[in-house]
């Protein structure tokens, strides 16, 4: 798995949601950020403008690139690998209604999910994983064992 040459990753926040207040999708980001940085060296830094690594946005249908979205549920949103480019950014599906509760789909749960993918993760087999491939609410801290050995490998 291709992953970020080096552990200080910037990421940019290009729009928002109008289904969550400004401030929850920017600390929705940042916790989904800070559950792979508490495992490992990471760090992530936030550009208000410019090129970041993780460039991260909110679209519908047709968005820019060959993965267009779905309308509501089925694809949630989707994130490239590391690398130049498109490399790392991560799309939302603004046709979910995002929320920061346990209601569908939380905003926190799914970033997460998608901030694995743009660290270098691929999806896991195991169904108490966070890189399960399908969507599920828990409370508390997201990674199972299986996402904190992936993540490990990658840079630990
Ligand atoms: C083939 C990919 C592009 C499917 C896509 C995904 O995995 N994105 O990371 C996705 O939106 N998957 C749905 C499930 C599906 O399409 O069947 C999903 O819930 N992804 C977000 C997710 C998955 C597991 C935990 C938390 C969030
Ligand atoms: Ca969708
Ligand atoms: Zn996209
Ligand atoms: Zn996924």
């Amino acid at each position: 798995n291709p992953k970020w040459p080096t552990n200080n990753v910037t990421f940019r926040i290009l729009n928002y949601t109008p289904d969550l207040p400004k401030a929850d999708v920017d600390r929705a980001i940042r916790n989904a950020l800070n559950v792979w940085s508490d495992v490992t060296p990471l760090t992530f830094k936030k550009l208000r403008e410019g090129i970041a690594d993780i460039m991260i946005s909110f679209g519908s249908l047709e968005h820019g690139d060959y993965y267009p979205f779905d309308g509501p549920n089925g694809l949630l949103a989707h994130a490239f690998p590391p690398g130049q480019g498109m490399g790392g950014d991560t799309h939302f599906d603004e046709d979910e209604n995002w929320t920061k509760d346990s209601s569908a789909y939380n905003l926190f749960i799914v970033a997460a999910h998608e901030l694995g993918h743009a660290l270098g993760m691929s999806h896991s087999t195991d169904p108490g994983a966070l890189m399960y491939p399908n969507y599920s609410y828990s409370e508390g801290f997201p990674l199972s064992e299986d996402d904190i050995e992936g993540i490990q490998a990658l840079y630990g």
